[in-house]
């Protein structure tokens, strides 16, 4: 396991927040992870930074950070059947997929994130979730520290919500995944079609780490911002996007401060107007 200190944070969160660790761990099996949580407290745990908010300067504790690494990836091309570790990214997994002509992960192709990551929220795009393809996930469990696995029909999936997401003491190590045979030629339009339209709504020029809030019932959060002309709302280096107001994005050396200051003030105007409780998606480190 490689270990860095006074470890630089920037390129390892998708906002691009300036922030640095004491420690930082990048594990590369899942031995390196289990003698992580035996030997260090208190930590913090980041798959591909791309679904969180920094909002210190400096970090005490050590991170472990995935980043791509513990990635190792077995496929049966017969059954469809994938195990992968937690770190793989899903664009590399669905690259692979696509290679061997198994169809289900398209969507992940340009969703950003770590294949733990997307376990977590039960991530999503266009109508299809990581738990339509999920069958069971290995995980450490942080309570009595020892490796369990978990069936999909016990993980309690909901729109961006999980067990793993309701229990923050578990580690996702390992998934399985079950793909269909699928015409190679098929799966790579699908994956440029989705990825070509995500382009054109969403901001891509700036550092952001995806849609800030969920989806509330019966609305949808861009159109809210639209309405409440906030689009461009700017607070230091942070502003909601006027390309997708569902996303805040880093133009000017954003500190993890400005973003929330801008969270906390769209969810007053919104709650003023709509009476919507707006609930925040990323993480709050
Ligand atoms: N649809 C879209 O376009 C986009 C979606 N996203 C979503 O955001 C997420 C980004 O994933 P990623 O970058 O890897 O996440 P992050 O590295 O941003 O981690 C976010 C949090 O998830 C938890 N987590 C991550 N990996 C694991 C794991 N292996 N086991 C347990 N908990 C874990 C940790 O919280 P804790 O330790 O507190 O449990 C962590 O603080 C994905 O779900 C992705 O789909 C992001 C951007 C755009
Ligand atoms: C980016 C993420 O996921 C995204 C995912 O990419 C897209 C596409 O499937 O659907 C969700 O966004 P979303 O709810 O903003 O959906 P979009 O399809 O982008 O927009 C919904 C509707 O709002 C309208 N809209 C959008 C942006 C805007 O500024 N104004 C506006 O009116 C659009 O025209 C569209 O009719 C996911 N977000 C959540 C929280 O559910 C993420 O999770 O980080």
């Amino acid at each position: 396991m490689k270990v860095f200190l006074d470890f630089d944070l920037t390129l390892y969160n998708s906002y691009r927040i300036k922030a640095q660790c004491k420690t930082a761990y990048f594990p590369e099996s899942e031995k390196d992870v289990i003698d992580f949580y035996r030997s260090n407290t208190p930590y913090v745990l980041l798959g591909s930074g791309h679904n969180v908010i920094l909002s210190k300067e400096f970090y005490d504790q050590s991170f472990l950070i995935f980043n791509g690494n513990f990635n190792s990836i077995d496929l049966n091309k017969a059954t469809g059947l994938i195990e992968a570790e937690a770190g793989i990214s899903m664009l590399e997994i669905s690259e692979i997929a696509l290679k061997h002509g198994l169809s289900g992960l398209e969507i992940f192709y340009d969703i950003p994130s770590s294949l733990g990551g997307a376990v977590v929220m039960n991530a999503g795009a266009s109508g299809e979730e990581i738990k339509d393809v999920l069958v069971k996930v290995r995980y450490l469990d942080l309570v009595d520290m020892t490796v369990k696995e978990i069936k999909k029909e016990e993980m309690g999936f909901e729109y961006r919500n999980s067990f793993f997401q309701r229990n923050t003491d578990k580690v996702v190590l390992k998934v399985w995944l079950k793909l269909n045979q699928g015409n190679q030629e098929s799966i790579r339009i699908k994956m440029d079609t989705i990825k070509e339209s995500r382009w054109a709504k969403q901001p891509k020029d700036f550092p952001n780490a995806g849609s800030v809030f969920k989806r509330p019932s019966g609305y949808y959060v861009g159109a809210i911002m639209d309405e409440l002309n906030l689009k461009g709302f700017t607070i230091g280096g942070a502003k909601i996007s006027e390309k997708h107001g569902g996303f805040i994005v880093n133009f000017n050396n954003a500190k993890g401060e400005d973003i929330l200051q801008i969270i906390n003030e769209v969810k007053n105007r919104v709650f003023e107007k709509f009476k919507i409780d707006l609930e925040i998606e990323q993480r709050i480190i």
